[in-house]
């Protein structure tokens, strides 16, 4: 279907909403958010799923020039916000300029189901308001230690979705998988976790999982519930 039929065609009739959702994903630096971002960019791509991307960066459009030349996205989808000295800030206390890239996105592509909004990389206190998301996961890596799930960060304890990269390099930090996994789920109780390899030379791993549940979760009645 090309957009203009798209934009043409009524709603699928079971999206959750006529506007396209926005979901943050927040973390550590270097925990593998853009990574994250460009494995689940394909896969959101075969459910039909149509997607714009943001990023924060510090003082830079790093994240937002890798996935622009990725030639995984259209580079117009991809918008970068400067978020200055507090990454927390725009994405909680003040989300105005994220807010305001996403309505321009929205504006620019109609047809747009996902805006997925990437927080600049920061510690395990990182959460999202409301009024910019509508849902958020959050992204560590085993390679940072195994008791970040025991630290119960805001960012690990409230996010919708917790993310737990790296599997590959578990071993070799001689971090249990089973066990940081289990204990990630232990203090989160209903809510998800999910271990994943984003990036890397091993197979990649639990990135299907986050896209049906997003799918679920957030963008479709009546999509496939997970496992
Ligand atoms: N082994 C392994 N490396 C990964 C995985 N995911 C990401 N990486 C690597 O981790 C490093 C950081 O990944 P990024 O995607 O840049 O992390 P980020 O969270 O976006 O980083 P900031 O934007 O700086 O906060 C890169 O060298 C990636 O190649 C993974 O699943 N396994």
């Amino acid at each position: 279907m090309t957009i203009q039929e798209k934009i043409a065609a009524p709603e699928p009739a079971n999206r959750k909403s006529q506007f396209a959702a926005r979901i943050g994903i927040g973390g550590p630096v270097g925990s593998g958010k853009t990574a994250l971002i460009e494995a689940l960019i394909p896969l959101f791509h075969d459910r039909g799923v149509e997607l714009a991307v943001i990023t924060n960066d510090l003082v830079t459009k790093e994240d937002a020039r890798r996935v622009q030349a990725s030639g995984l996205i259209d580079p117009e989808r991809v918008v970068a916000v400067e978020a200055g000295a507090c990454p927390h800030t725009v994405i909680r206390e003040d989300p105005t300029l994220n807010i305001a890239a996403a309505d321009d996105l929205a504006a620019k592509f109609p047809e747009l189901d996902l805006i997925l909004i990437e927080s600049g990389g920061d510690n395990l206190a990182s959460t999202f308001s409301l009024d910019l998301v509508d849902w958020w996961m959050f992204v560590i890596d085993v390679a940072q230690g195994d008791d970040i799930p025991r630290k119960r960060g805001p960012g690990t304890l409230q996010c919708d979705l917790l993310v737990i990269n790296k599997l590959d390099l578990a071993r070799h930090v001689l971090v249990d998988a089973a066990n940081i996994l289990a204990e990630a789920s232990a203090i989160r109780g209903e809510r998800p976790t999910i271990g994943c390899i984003s990036r890397g030379l091993a197979e990649r791993k639990g990135l299907d999982e986050i896209v049906d549940l997003i799918c679920h979760q957030v963008l479709f009645f009546g999509a496939e519930v997970p496992a």
